[in-house]
């Protein structure tokens, strides 16, 4: 008998919050608030956060092997020092676009940071379409880009035999696989897996778990969708207190709980009375699944 538990462990307020990711070595949730420019760090032992604010949107956070995290703020990759709060550049991207900035980011499991583009946004989803583009770095900090007329670039992540490279573009409304070479970081061969109905909203972040599983944050939909990619069927729907559930990822003990991010920007003042943990760091317990530990950027 499963027992799903979901409880709000950080009310954060954060105005998007999104890209968590589990930093072991210090029982910390990491994660972003894109529009408030800040990377937070929660340890979840003594529950003190701190946080970085950078000079713009900062859409996602990854462990860095020698140290410390990267980041994409803006249109550019950085390398953050947590300690002394110090930023280095390591690349920009989308130099002919003034109003693009970067979205979600992960890195693969060789160590290449991918993240992908986007207009700003004049409201939640709303934007200019078909600005954004996907891209990666490589650990020698060489970028390469692999497509461009994205609308809204969102969640990724590998199989676990690093032959699938999985990838959200939100307004597609689909959850994609491509082939993926892990030698080169080249990928091909672009299909969907699975078609969001109309309840489930919009896809957003994504993360696998142990069984090779993907689980996707619904934005405007309020839960996490187990998918299963070889099949295309969703295997389970974890419903949230909150509507727009933007990002998740497995942490704590064995990486036996899942993390969920999610944005209180667009709701009125209704629905943020309704929805009062809006903008908080939610814990899921009890789904009897583990996820994988996240892989650093090796430059
Ligand atoms: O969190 C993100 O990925 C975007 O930056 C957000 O703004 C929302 O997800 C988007 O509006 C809905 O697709
Ligand atoms: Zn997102």
């Amino acid at each position: 008998m499963s027992s799903i538990k979901i409880e709000c462990v950080l009310q954060m307020n954060c105005r998007c919050g999104e890209s968590p990711v589990w930093e072991e070595t210090s029982n910390s949730l990491l994660f972003v608030d894109i529009p408030a420019k800040k990377v937070c760090r929660w340890n979840s032992l003594t529950n003190e956060v701190q946080q970085v604010t950078m000079d713009a949107p900062v859409s996602s956070v990854a462990l860095r092997q020698l140290g410390g995290y990267v980041a994409t703020v803006g249109t550019k990759f950085c390398a953050l020092n947590w300690e002394d709060q110090s930023t280095v550049v390591l690349a920009t991207v989308d130099k002919d676009k003034k109003n693009n900035r970067f979205n979600d980011g992960k890195v693969d499991p060789a160590g290449r940071y991918f993240a992908g583009t986007m207009a700003e946004e004049v409201a939640p989803a709303v934007l200019e379409l078909h600005q954004g583009s996907l891209y990666s770095l490589f650990p020698d900090h060489h970028v390469e880009k692999y497509f461009d007329q994205v609308d809204i670039s969102n969640g990724l992540d590998w199989s676990l035999d690093h032959k699938i490279f999985y990838y959200i573009d939100s307004l597609s409304y689909s959850v994609d696989a491509f082939d993926y070479d892990l030698q080169t970081g080249q990928i091909s061969n672009r299909r969907s897996v699975y078609k969001l109905e109309k309840e489930e909203q919009i896809p957003d972040g994504m993360c696998i778990d142990a069984e090779g599983k993907l689980w996707v944050a619904c934005y405007n939909g309020g839960r996490v969708i187990r998918l299963d990619p070889g099949t295309g069927k969703r295997l389970q729907t974890v419903k949230l207190p909150v509507d727009k559930t933007t990002s998740c990822c497995f942490g704590g003990k064995d990486y036996s709980e899942m993390y969920v991010t999610c944005a209180r920007d667009g709701m009125d003042s209704k629905s943020l009375s309704r929805q009062p943990e809006a903008g908080g760091i939610f814990k899921i317990t009890g789904l009897e699944v583990k996820g994988i530990c996240p892989y650093p950027y090796t430059g």
